[in-house]
């Protein structure tokens, strides 16, 4: 018997904190109980991945407890302040109607107590994500270029909805390099099942995924597959296959966790969280792309330093330099342009980790379900306090370790045990402590020492040493033995050393540790300059906000936060919460 999905059923978990709101969340519902039973699974994700959040769970309709009763749970443990997270893949109807009607109500019933309300789960990267590894489980070995999707969604009569399922497949095959993929609705909404079959056919697919875009399972799915079989059967020279819906799978129980906190915060994204083409509201040019708070919205009082602001108002600029710079880049004609170290949607991907765990010998279970995906050129810091599990991630990464659970991917090889030593290779990886790296008798000479064991000779090695050293402006220190020189020079020969053996990947260990000033702004304009793909091991927050568009957070074994570095550097909750702290007077937003 599974205890712990019994012991998430209905109730609240943890206690209310005095620092952050406790959260509802608040499911559809159904007559199924597999579907019931999936809502509670993704609310344990919620749970496992954020243990002291005070939450519970209810539906609108359909399945006990109702999402009131589930309120007044969390009301009656003492909570003050409580958000709604709708566990709803895009809004509708319901969610629309009935989500504010269940915080008017509540209210009423609860006059003390403020309620925010968050968005759905929306056009989310990790949402593509899961969708796209349905899709890809369902395809299996096909060829890419004869093969079609039909990615099927429930069916609205709400336009936003319709629009935002049909973008939701645009993005997968435009931006994830998927083949066509086609909308299709189940009821309400056309194109229905056999059209959208149909157009894969046209297009010239010969093999069909039809993939429910269902959060939870149900009646609808076995419909599905009823029609796409009768399809299939008129067509016995083509390849239908039909796959499963996206389950209770922890990466939305982060982005649910990440709904949470723009609601907590305020910090609802004006556009969808993958634009990179920004709305100029009419009269708030200045602000194009920027976040706007919407957090007073009738609500109660706003938060923090933005407390007294009113919905109508952006952030201050500066808020966003990344958008900021984005757009203004747009006017020049240049819009969209990706920028060093931050995601380009169409790059390969890097690394691909997926429910990765990892307990050592004696049962401390270092990783718990890890899942991140980095695409090739970006730079990301790796935060999270002692022992979240970052260095033992590091360690599959390079195929020290071996994951017990799970999968680890760099630039498409999976680790295993015969790929580990190729691995070791692929991934560069800058000791915090130089010595621990740096051993022969001159720059020069460790520089060359990776490419040389690699096969490398002659003129092609004396090229590759040169222009690492170039990179680093480390030239004329070349003949110079490490022990003669600076901390910052070492360690900037450190990274040379790693950069000359061309990874795929370049993981730097507490690269700032002991630097003064000026050495660690020299270290800062190497790190800027780096071509590889670069993950970044901090607890220098202030030096990962300079260098790192992205940060993902690890704390307990798992990652909690993945998004931009400034966005979760200024959740102060979060930060504390998770024992991040930054250097007094640091203000993540001005600096
Ligand atoms: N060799 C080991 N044997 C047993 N437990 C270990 C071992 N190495 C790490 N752990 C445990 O695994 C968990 C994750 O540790 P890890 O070193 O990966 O964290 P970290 O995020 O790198 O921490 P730090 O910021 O302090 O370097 C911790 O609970 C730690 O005590």
């Amino acid at each position: 018997m599974d205890l712990r999905r019994s012991d998430a059923r209905g109730g609240t978990h943890g206690r209310p904190a005095p620092d952050r709101p406790s959260l509802v969340l608040v499911g559809h519902g159904s007559r199924d109980a597999d579907h019931v039973d999936e809502f509670w699974d993704l609310v344990r994700h919620v749970g496992e991945i954020d243990p002291e959040l005070h939450h519970a769970g209810g539906f609108i309709e359909l399945a006990e407890p109702s999402a009131d009763a589930a309120i007044d749970a969390l009301v009656a443990d003492g909570a003050t302040e409580i958000v709604s997270v709708p566990i709803v893949l895009l809004a509708a109807g319901h969610l629309k109607n009935d989500g504010p009607a269940t915080l008017a109500r509540a209210r009423i019933r609860h006059p003390d107590v403020t309620f925010r309300m968050a968005r759905d789960l929306g056009i989310h990267p990790e949402v593509l994500s899961v969708a796209e590894d349905r899709i890809a489980a369902t395809l299996g070995d096909a060829d890419p270029a004869a093969s079609g999707v039909v990615l099927v969604g429930r069916g609205s009569s709400d336009p936003d909805a319709s629009g935002d399922f049909a973008k939701l497949c645009r993005l997968l095959s435009d931006r994830r390099g998927l083949p066509i993929v086609e909308p299709a609705w189940i009821s309400v909404a056309e194109p229905r099942v056999p059209d959208a079959l149909e157009r894969c056919r046209r297009l010239g697919a010969t093999t069909i995924a039809v993939v429910p875009f269902f959060l939870f399972t149900g009646v609808l799915l076995g419909r599905i597959l009823d029609q796409a079989a009768a399809w299939a059967q008129q067509h016995p020279e083509l390849t239908v296959r039909g796959g499963p819906h996206l389950g209770a799978d922890r990466r939305l129980a982060r982005v649910a966790l990440e709904r949470y906190r723009e609601g907590f915060g305020g910090d609802v994204r004006m556009n969808c969280d993958l634009c990179v083409y920004r709305v100029t509201l009419p009269g708030y040019e200045e602000k194009v792309g920027l976040p706007i708070s919407l957090t007073p919205h009738g609500d109660g009082p706003a938060r923090g330093r933005r407390r007294n602001r009113r919905a109508t108002r952006a952030p201050r600029p500066g808020w966003d330099g990344t958008a900021l710079e984005l757009a203004d880049e747009g006017r020049q004609g240049d819009r969209g342009r990706v920028k060093p170290g931050e995601a380009d949607p169409e790059a390969a991907v890097a690394v691909k980790v997926r429910d990765l765990h990892f307990a050592y010998p004696d049962g401390s279970e270092a990783l718990t379900g890890v899942d991140l995906t980095i695409r090739a050129g970006e730079r990301v810091a790796l935060l999270g306090p002692n022992g979240a599990g970052k260095t033992t991630l590091l360690l599959h990464l390079n195929g020290v370790l071996q994951p017990q659970q799970g999968t680890v991917e760099i630039a498409g090889t999976g680790l295993t045990k015969r790929t580990a030593r190729d691995l070791r290779r692929k991934v560069g990886i800058v000791f915090q402590d130089p010595d621990d790296q740096l051993f022969m008798p001159s720059i020069e000479s460790d520089v060359a020492f990776g490419p040389a064991n690699l096969g490398l000779t002659g003129g092609a090695l004396e090229e590759r040493v040169t222009e690492a050293l170039r990179t680093f402006g480390l030239e004329e220190l070349r003949e110079v033995a490490p022990h003669q020189l600076s901390l910052g020079q070492r360690r900037r020969a450190a990274v040379a050393g790693v950069l000359a053996m061309e990874p795929e990947l370049m993981v730097l260990d507490e690269p700032s540790s002991n630097l003064d000033p000026a050495a660690r702004r020299e270290l800062a304009d190497v790190i800027r300059r780096l071509p590889t793909t670069t993950l970044l091991v901090t607890h220098d927050l202030p030096y990962a906000l300079e260098l790192c568009p992205r940060a993902i957070v690890m704390d307990a074994g798992q990652v909690i936060a993945d998004g931009p570095t400034r966005q979760i550097l200024a959740d102060e909750g979060f930060m504390r919460a998770h024992r991040l702290e930054l250097p007094a007077g640091f203000n993540p937003l001005a600096a």
